[in-house]
């Protein structure tokens, strides 16, 4: 079966599945290269925690048919911005802000996001804001959203964006990637994944992080990934 641009589109998360914590989340030049050359054939989005200015930095190169940033908060596709969040948001995210400051947390705001680095032990404290906020876990690090809103709905969201009907393989590697599971037809841990997504993904690569995904983007472009699985 001869398989279209508009048949498959690949999500992948960025830190610890494109990039390593190895290489200080700097994208290796050989896997921004596949990617590019695959994004000319297929849809490849990347679908990650992270704030923008942080991917200008580390992802140098790496050309995707879009960007899902902010924990699927934040779209970017064809040099333009959209951001999924409700109209009250900002003052919840006062709320919040408050609350945090009440905790002597520190925090980092992103457009719509907030990051609580090295709080997911303490996560707890949280709890009363999870009436109107989204909580995501990846590793250590804690991300803040408005409900409802996680990388699995930033995806739905884009498909909806660019009209497109065909096949969703994700690929991840922590919490935070659980989401972008539960939207895709197959899905795909890297070998350094954390067990709990192994447990559910479909395929585990051999290769950790990049040369991982670089796996699965050969199989695909070679047919060896079915899509009727
Ligand atoms: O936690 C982050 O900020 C980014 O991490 P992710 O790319 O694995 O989602
Ligand atoms: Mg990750």
């Amino acid at each position: 079966m001869d398989i279209g641009s508009n048949d498959i589109l690949v999500a992948s998360d960025y830190d610890r599945t494109l990039a390593s914590e190895e290489n200080n989340f700097i994208i290796n030049e050989k896997v921004a290269k596949k990617i590019n050359e695959f994004s000319k054939r297929f849809k490849f989005i990347v679908v990650t925690g992270r704030e923008k200015k942080f991917i200008d930095k580390l992802a140098v190169g790496l050309n995707p048919t879009g960007w899902i940033l902010e924990n699927g908060a934040l779209i970017i596709y064809n040099n333009k911005e959209y951001t999924l969040c409700s109209s009250d948001w900002l003052d919840k995210r006062e709320r919040i802000v408050k609350i945090l400051d009440q905790l002597k947390v520190r925090y980092s705001l992103g457009k719509v996001i907030i990051y609580v680095d090295n709080y997911g032990d303490k996560v707890a404290n949280l709890k009363e804001i999870t009436e109107y906020a989204n909580i995501e876990i990846n590793r250590k690090d804690v991300m803040i959203l408005p409900k409802g809103i996680d990388k699995g709905v930033g995806v739905l969201k884009f498909k909806e964006l660019i009209g497109f009907s065909g096949k969703i393989i994700a690929i991840g590697d922590s919490e935070n990637d659980h989401s972008l599971f539960k939207v895709a037809d197959i899905k795909i841990a890297v070998a350094n994944a954390i067990p709990q997504i192994k447990e559910i993904a479909d395929i585990v690569t051999v290769n950790p992080n990049g040369l991982g995904v670089i796996e699965i983007l050969d199989k695909i472009l070679s047919g060896q990934i079915f899509l009727n699985m």
